[in-house]
């Protein structure tokens, strides 16, 4: 491509990077369909043999490796080992198969089976293709297909990356990372996610950039400027130094231009992440998620259990920072066994949530007492709030129920359309609101968040979702009751704005977001987010929404004349 032109897809982050082009290595070509000359029994052995060393491989990647980029891999050596994998290649070669083809077409059969059920599931075909790969190039010899070699930095451009090579890629590199496939839930992009690497996935086009090509990546745009002219160049330089230097400039408290505070909070899945979300400038938790601690297990557990576990993640926050724990969340697309474990043809309407543990009131009650000895052991401030309230009885439930275990701050998350709209009345009773806009926008448009085929519907911009929180922040401010956020909403540094425009008095999120999302705070006064808000609520959809913020924010910090115009405050 030599015409300057612009590719879109999903960016993850907000970073930009500005270099050449270098493509991953082609895929192996599609092996022959030809009778084998060889036994099936020698065909077997080499698959086995080829199986083990990719596995053995993977496995050894693992090892050098930690957090997400480790449990994809090893859960990539477990697909290569996989038994019912082997059966159906077994079953083919002694249909006097190749061991190449074999293992093509078997693996492409549980690929499509993957990919037809879309989501989570459906992003997985790709973990399955990159083994795929790997064993046919074990089988014949040469190394496995993956990120080319370059001792200047470089913007790797891919079909769609293996996780095993997202996990280890050389970031004194690798500035930025294009693909072709992948959506923002895929492997690739939550490794990208977590290793701060600037990246624009799912980019139409991307397969005709070639080597040598001068690209911008710029992921808060999502967008690929191919060929820039010299004008672009110079002006992504300057965002990427201005960003440099405003991320280097420490970790402040989170607050607006005109310095409303807007607390920065993490969401974890356990007491580990702690350490490095206070490195990130998390000011406390703003959603622990409990059941990431039990979602493989079959029976409940303990109170002992608990409390040291909560024990653990509030000591991390000593001082008086608060931390917000959920109690359990089963159900949907998290699976509690001991909680549910009846059929449902539509979990996400099901008996979820608070709903499940009032089924279990002996769980819940368990759970309240592991967090109440805990909180009796530190000096974090503890606040305790339920999953999926849809109704004010179930807030005075379940704050009745806290209180009873002397907890101090009880709250609801609010992520049906029911709680929104009765706000002001949930709010009586309860002592703080968390949005969480995952499920809030889920069951707004009516679009279950695992499924692929509906996932253009899941946009937390939708001005409906909107419009939902802005009750919640209204009833917040009107009773002075604390109102977080606790979706991927929150992560989304132009959103977030926006969302403190509509009322929220807290944004948590995952820690590598928190950087961007300060940055993207400090732009805007709380009269400017309140009228972006404005702006987002007078579109007719997601995507208008975004757009006209985008150009409205652009007024706002543009240099004068615009700046004229700022609203008032
Ligand atoms: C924060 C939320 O909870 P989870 O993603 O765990 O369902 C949400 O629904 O937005
Ligand atoms: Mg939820």
């Amino acid at each position: 491509m030599t015409d300057t032109s612009i590719l879109t897809g999903a960016g993850i982050g907000q970073g930009i990077a500005v270099g050449p082009v270098l493509r991953m290595s082609a895929p192996l070509p599609e092996p022959a369909d030809e009778r084998s000359n060889r036994t099936p029994d020698e065909e077997k052995t080499r698959v086995q043999q080829a199986v083990a060393a990719v596995a053995a491989d993977l496995r050894e990647r693992a090892s050098t490796v930690e957090g997400t980029a480790a449990d994809v891999l090893e859960a990539q050596s477990m697909m290569a080992e996989d038994s019912t994998l082997a059966d159906d290649v077994a079953s083919r070669i002694d249909g006097g198969k190749t061991a190449e083809r074999a293992v093509f077409e078997g693996f492409a059969v549980f690929r499509d089976m993957l990919k037809d059920l879309g989501g989570y599931m459906g992003e997985r075909a790709g973990d399955l293709d990159d083994v795929s790969q790997r064993v046919v190039a074990a089988l014949q010899g040469k190394p496995a297909p993956g990120v080319p070699h370059s001792d200047s930095p470089y913007v790797l451009v891919a079909h769609d990356l293996a996780p095993a090579d997202t996990a280890l890629l050389d970031l004194t590199k690798v500035l930025g990372l294009v693909t072709k496939e992948g959506g923002p839930t895929s492997h690739t992009a939550i490794l990208a996610r977590e290793k701060s690497i600037v990246a624009v996935v799912g980019a139409a086009g991307a397969d005709r950039l070639a080597d040598g090509d001068e690209v911008i990546v710029d992921a808060g745009a999502g967008t690929v400027t191919v060929a820039p002219t010299d004008d672009e160049r110079a002006d992504a330089l300057r965002r990427i130094e201005e960003r440099a230097a405003a991320l280097a400039g420490g970790v402040e408290p989170g607050a607006l231009a005109d310095g409303t505070a807007i607390p920065l909070l993490a969401n974890l899945g356990s007491a580990e992440g702690a350490e490095a979300a206070v490195a990130a400038g998390a000011e406390g938790v703003g959603l622990f998620r409990t059941e990431f601690l039990f979602l493989d297990q079959r029976m409940a557990p303990t109170v002992e259990q608990q409390r040291e576990q909560y024990t653990k993640l509030l000591s991390a926050f000593g001082g008086g920072r608060k931390v917000v724990v959920r109690v359990l969340d089963a159900g949907a697309d998290k699976p509690l066994e001991f909680l549910n474990d009846a059929h449902e043809d539509n979990p996400a309407l099901g008996l979820r949530g608070l709903r499940s543990l009032r089924a279990n009131e002996d769980i819940l009650r368990e759970q309240l007492t592991a967090l109440a000895e805990a909180d009796a052991q530190t000096d974090a401030d503890l606040w305790v709030m339920a999953p999926m309230v849809s109704t004010v009885e179930e807030t005075r439930y379940f704050t009745e129920l806290g209180r009873e275990y002397g907890l101090k701050t009880v709250g609801v998350m609010v992520e049906v359309p029911s709680a929104a709209l009765l706000a002001d009345r949930v709010l009586r009773v309860a002592d703080f609101a968390s949005i969480g806009t995952n499920d809030l926008t889920q069951y707004t448009l009516a679009a279950d968040r695992l499924l692929g085929s509906v996932a253009g519907f899941q946009s937390p911009w939708h001005p409906a979702v909107l419009r939902l929180i802005g009750e919640v922040g209204a009833a917040g401010a009107a009773q002075g009751k604390p109102v977080g956020i606790c979706g991927e909403a929150a992560a989304d540094p132009l959103l977030a704005v926006v969302l403190a425009g509509l009322g929220a008095t807290t944004l948590s999120m995952s820690p590598a977001a928190l950087a961007d999302v300060r940055l993207s705070l400090k732009r805007y006064t709380l009269g400017q987010a309140r009228s972006l808000a404005e702006t987002a609520l007078a579109a007719d959809g997601a995507a208008e929404a975004r757009e006209a913020v985008r150009a409205a924010a652009d007024r706002f910090t543009s240099p004068a004349p615009d700046n004229r115009n700022e609203a008032p405050q």
